[in-house]
């Protein structure tokens, strides 16, 4: 900021009276005169005799969050001319976070790892800036609001130069011939790039809006890619990466969830033989609809919402019934026999969660993926990369809240004393480093034993590991929120303000104990897959 204009102290502490109010905050100057009745803390607190006029970064920077001083930049008049060293330091675009445990170990400049190389390093600061610059700033006001991403960023994402809507598809030959953010060619990308691009993402806490940004995709396109015809995938994917067009993932109805068996959407053959003509509702179809809102420039601080159409999902991957014991995947088209209706869930409305109403929508038999009947089989080669994802998901959301509450612990005073000099509270952190680290260890195992595997022998070797794993994972995420909120007391329960991202965790973090297989159900799973490998000879 090298013309911003310069203060004395002294100067400052002239303006100290309603209607003419200064503060200096890390060695900017605010000018708070009008802004104080509109203050949420309210304008007492800014009249007090130790803030009026004052340096008060402490105060500041232990009431709000940092990212109030850039929501409210256009208060900012100047800086201090003799700057003392900012108490609090904020992270530039980019930047590694200095708060112990906050980044998982392989970003430790002092520590070693046998999995990652300097591909995998030159993708994560990219992407890192990327998404620091580009895309927080919308990620958290949208998570709010509830809108949807905004199509220009999603298409900037779908741009050869970014490419990420292809690489949250996973290593394969859609990224063939692409030289991928941080130099990285698109035949080097493996499954460790996928997880830093995913954990990256989920450092700008927004899990319904990441969820609007690329979840109907990474779910309800890999049909195409492992099952559908060339003249399907020519078709389909380069709209789909260019965010051209949207596609979700169809198989739930208020009668099925994790059991696919009871799906009640069936079709029937057309009297020619060259369609299959559906009917029936599926259920919390992510990116289905988002609210038809938008956000209006008001001068209200708050955002203010008005009607208008939203995007949404062109395609949908859809479990059918084509027979008493027959179930099959088929790509349907949004045509007029196919409606949407918005569902509100405890996530954030920027996810596009919906219910799907087929009646009668005619889909062409070359839309059938795997063959007819064959739809179990497509649907289980999917799971296995989901649970995956949501395991890279939880394991950085955790990461995030434990840097979020070890930072408060360490702001916050009880009885003179901060919360981080109580056994108490560095013992609940205890536990969480030790739970975040063990899963991402785990995570990374898995993983591992991922980028040495086909496609197959991950669903028949990895199905029992990855269902523990997320249950681990989710179950600790239940664990870790609670105890936050505990050290965050009544911030950890209120939306906005300091606390926000824990109360947004504890709200939903249950998704990923029940998406993509449940606790109960994945627990089971893996003990059942590792009773088949029982030998009888030890018995
Ligand atoms: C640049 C100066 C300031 C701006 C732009 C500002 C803005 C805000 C905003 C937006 C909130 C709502 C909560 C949040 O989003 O974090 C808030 C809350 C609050 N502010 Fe400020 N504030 C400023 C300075 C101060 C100072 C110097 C104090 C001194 C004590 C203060 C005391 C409070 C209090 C007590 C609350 C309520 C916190 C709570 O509910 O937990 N603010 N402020």
């Amino acid at each position: 900021m090298a013309s911003a204009k310069l203060f004395t102290l002294e100067q400052v502490n002239q303006h100290n009276k309603e209607g003419d109010l200064w503060l200096v905050v890390n060695n900017d100057v605010y000018d708070l005169s009008s802004f104080a009745d509109m203050h949420p803390g309210g304008a007492g607190v800014l009249l007090a005799a130790d803030i009026a006029g004052q340096d008060c970064s402490t105060a500041f920077f232990s009431l709000h969050r940092s990212e109030v001083l850039t929501k409210y930049a256009r208060l900012k008049i100047g800086r201090l001319d003799t700057p003392s060293p900012a108490p609090y330091p904020i992270l530039q675009p980019g930047e590694l976070s200095p708060v112990p445990y906050a980044e998982p170990d392989w970003l430790n400049p002092s520590f070693r790892s046998p999995y990652y190389n300097d591909t995998h390093r030159s993708l994560q600061r990219a992407v890192r800036k990327f998404f620091d610059e580009e895309v927080k700033a919308e990620a958290r006001v949208h998570e709010l609001s509830g809108e949807r991403p905004s199509k220009e960023l999603v298409e900037l994402m779908g741009t050869p130069q970014w490419a990420l809507h292809q690489m949250r598809m996973g290593p394969g030959k859609h990224l063939a011939g692409l030289t991928l953010p941080g130099g990285v060619k698109g035949e080097q990308f493996d499954y460790f790039h996928e997880l830093v691009v995913i954990q990256e993402l989920c450092r700008l806490g927004a899990p319904g809006y990441m969820a609007g940004l690329q979840a109907g995709q990474i779910i309800g396109l890999p049909p195409v890619l492992n099952f559908g015809t060339p003249a399907m995938q020519k078709r389909v994917l380069p709209d789909i990466f260019a965010a051209k067009k949207f596609i979700s993932l169809a198989i739930s109805e208020p009668h099925a969830g994790s059991d696919v068996q009871g799906i009640q959407t069936s079709a029937k053959l057309s009297e020619d033989g060259k369609h299959w003509i559906v009917s029936g509702m599926k259920k919390w179809i992510t990116k289905g609809v988002f609210l038809p809102f938008v956000r209006l420039n008001g001068s209200s601080d708050l955002p203010r919402l008005a009607p208008r159409s939203g995007y949404f999902s062109d395609y949908f991957m859809t479990a059918v019934r084509t027979g008493p014991k027959s179930l099959s995947m088929m790509l349907i088209e949004r045509d007029d026999t196919v409606e949407t209706r918005k569902i509100r869930t405890s996530y954030s409305s920027a996810a596009g969660t919906a219910y799907v109403f087929f009646e009668g929508t005619k889909v062409p038999v070359e839309n059938v993926l795997g063959g007819e009947g064959n739809g179990l089989k497509v649907i289980l080669s999917n799971f296995n990369h989901e649970r995956w994802v949501i395991c890279c998901r939880i394991a950085r959301y955790s990461r995030l809240m434990f840097e979020e509450t070890w930072k408060w612990a360490h702001l916050r005073k009880s009885q003179g004393k901060r919360l981080i000099d109580q056994p108490v509270v560095r013992n609940k952190l205890a536990k969480m480093i030790y739970k975040i680290d063990m899963g991402q260890a785990w995570l990374e195992n898995v993983t591992y034993q991922m980028t040495h595997m086909s496609y197959a022998d991950q669903s028949a070797l990895l199905a029992g590991p990855m269902a523990l794993l997320k249950t681990f994972l989710s179950r600790s995420a239940g664990e870790i929120s609670d105890d936050c909120v505990q050290i965050w007391g009544g911030r950890g329960i209120t939306q906005g303000g300091m606390g926000a991202l824990i109360e947004q965790f504890q709200r939903t973090y249950k998704f990923d104990s029940i998406l993509g297989g449940s606790e109960e159900v994945l627990a089971d799973l893996g003990v059942r897959q590792a009773m088949k490998r029982m030998p009888r000879a030890v018995l």
